[in-house]
């Protein structure tokens, strides 16, 4: 068998942690009868897109994002566009997308996964324009995303505290959604599209959810008093969301959703801002990914 070209794309700022040595940690323990290795920083917001998009180009099989949901998904979008392979090294805050598919968080272990070269293919999905992996949203999530962007430290225990802070004067919004030609009209904290079933950091919003059954799993967390959150994370960590009477889980392909105002999203864990009408979509069995 020949050799496939392997390219480890790292963030440096994802997960707040120092990756310097991945890259002798990689060279040590990859197996070379089956790669050969090559490594690249990114060194800002779109630049693992463009060097993505440049391996593509200059013949690399395989392109693995060092990094969180967010680099993988400027990494895996490129992917799909070139038909190659995604593997996936956890480095992220919340690692969503690599703990749904039981990717090992530790680096080491999660090379041995590269090393065996399963290849799987997995339902992606497109939000307006934007194509995600994981999870996509508006409301309270989208706007801490927006204004977590804005802080200079990274890491879990400042999004926790953020989140803490602003939980308090968020109010919740209006929406019309459309789930496959039928209509529902909700009042929202938090609309989640969920392709995995988890945010990160084994959060689980939609726990039925596949990553190949061809659906999205729509998830809309309702407005409730503020004493009864550590009941909706204990679910979520219990990933007993579908049982409880805060959220409610709609499954389906195409989905439209209509807010009051243009307002922030995210897209795996990024924020971005959109207009009132945002077009989902599912695309079944679109993304070649390395899994254990
Ligand atoms: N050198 C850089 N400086 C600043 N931002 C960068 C740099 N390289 C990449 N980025 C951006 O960092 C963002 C966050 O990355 P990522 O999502 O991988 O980490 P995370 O948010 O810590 O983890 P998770 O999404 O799992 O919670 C991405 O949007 C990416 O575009």
């Amino acid at each position: 068998m020949s050799k496939s070209n392997i390219l480890f794309i790292i963030n440096p700022i994802s997960g707040g942690k120092d990756k310097l040595k991945i890259p002798a940690l990689i060279d040590a323990n990859i197996d070379r009868s089956k790669f050969n290795p090559n490594f690249s920083f990114t060194e800002y917001i779109g630049h693992a897109s463009e060097i993505a998009e440049e391996a593509a180009n200059k013949n690399f099989d395989v392109i693995v994002a060092v990094g969180g949901d967010g680099t993988i998904n400027e990494v895996a979008a490129k992917v799909m566009q070139y038909d190659k392979i995604l593997g996936i090294i956890p480095f992220g805050s919340g690692n969503g997308l690599a703990r749904f598919l039981k990717i090992p968080i530790k680096t080491a272990e999660a090379i041995k996964v590269i090393n065996k070269f399963d290849v799987k293919v997995i339902d992606t999905a497109t939000f307006n324009e934007k194509r995600f992996f994981n999870m996509a949203g508006m409301g309270f999530d989208a706007y801490i995303s927006a204004v977590f962007a804005g802080n200079k430290s990274r890491g879990l225990a400042g999004y926790l505290k953020l989140g803490m802070k602003e939980v308090l004067s968020y109010r919740s919004q209006d929406y019309d959604l459309i789930i496959d030609g039928k209509e529902y009209t909700r009042n929202a904290f938090v609309i989640s599209i969920a392709n995995s079933s988890q945010y990160g950091n084994n959060a689980h919003i939609a726990p039925a959810a596949s990553i190949t059954d061809g659906l999205l799993d729509v998830c809309i967390i309702k407005k409730f008093p503020m004493y009864k959150l550590p009941v909706l994370a204990y679910q979520m960590l219990n990933a007993t969301t579908d049982q409880s009477d805060l959220v409610e889980i709609i499954k389906g392909s195409s989905i439209k959703i209509v807010r009051s105002q243009n307002d922030a999203i995210h897209i795996d864990g990024e924020p971005f801002f959109m207009g009132k009408e945002i077009d989902i979509a599912i695309l079944p069995l679109s993304l070649n990914i390395i899994t254990p």
